[in-house]
């Protein structure tokens, strides 16, 4: 697994990475509504030559009063334009913030991820 930051200075690498890339876990702030254009445009970009590559998106920060819900997100994101042809998936996550303990909604990320890697071997 490789891990990258969305911060802008990151951004020019995950192209670099993506041809060796046999799953996509894209992780978004439900919480951050003003983000979510941006993260849609990023999120199409990156994978608008790669029509199989399989997508996980992980809507983070659930736990937030203000997060938007998954139908809200799966708008915002777009994800019925991002093709047929490939596995999508769309979680709702959230951490604890002590990182002590590991929400469900996670375990659940985490099995699916682990499911779709041994898939793709
Ligand atoms: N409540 C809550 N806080 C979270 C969750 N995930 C991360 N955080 C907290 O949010 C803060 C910022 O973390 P992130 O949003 O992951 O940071 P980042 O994505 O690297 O930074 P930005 O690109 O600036 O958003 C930290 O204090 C985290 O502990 C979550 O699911 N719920």
């Amino acid at each position: 697994f490789e891990f990258f930051g969305g911060s802008e200075s990151l951004r020019s690498y995950w192209k670099m990475y993506l041809p060796k890339v046999l799953l996509l876990i894209y992780v978004v702030d439900s919480a951050d509504h003003a983000r979510l254009p941006v993260a849609k445009q990023l999120l199409h970009q990156l994978i608008q030559n790669n029509s199989t590559l399989p997508v996980v998106v992980l809507a983070n920060k659930q736990d937030l009063e203000g997060a938007y819900c998954i139908t809200d997100i799966h708008d915002a994101l777009a994800l019925s334009d991002i093709g047929d042809e490939r596995k999508l998936f769309l979680i709702g996550t959230h951490v604890t913030e002590d990182g002590s303990e590991i929400s469900s909604s996670m375990k659940d990320a985490k099995e699916l991820i682990a499911q779709l890697v041994l898939e793709t071997q």
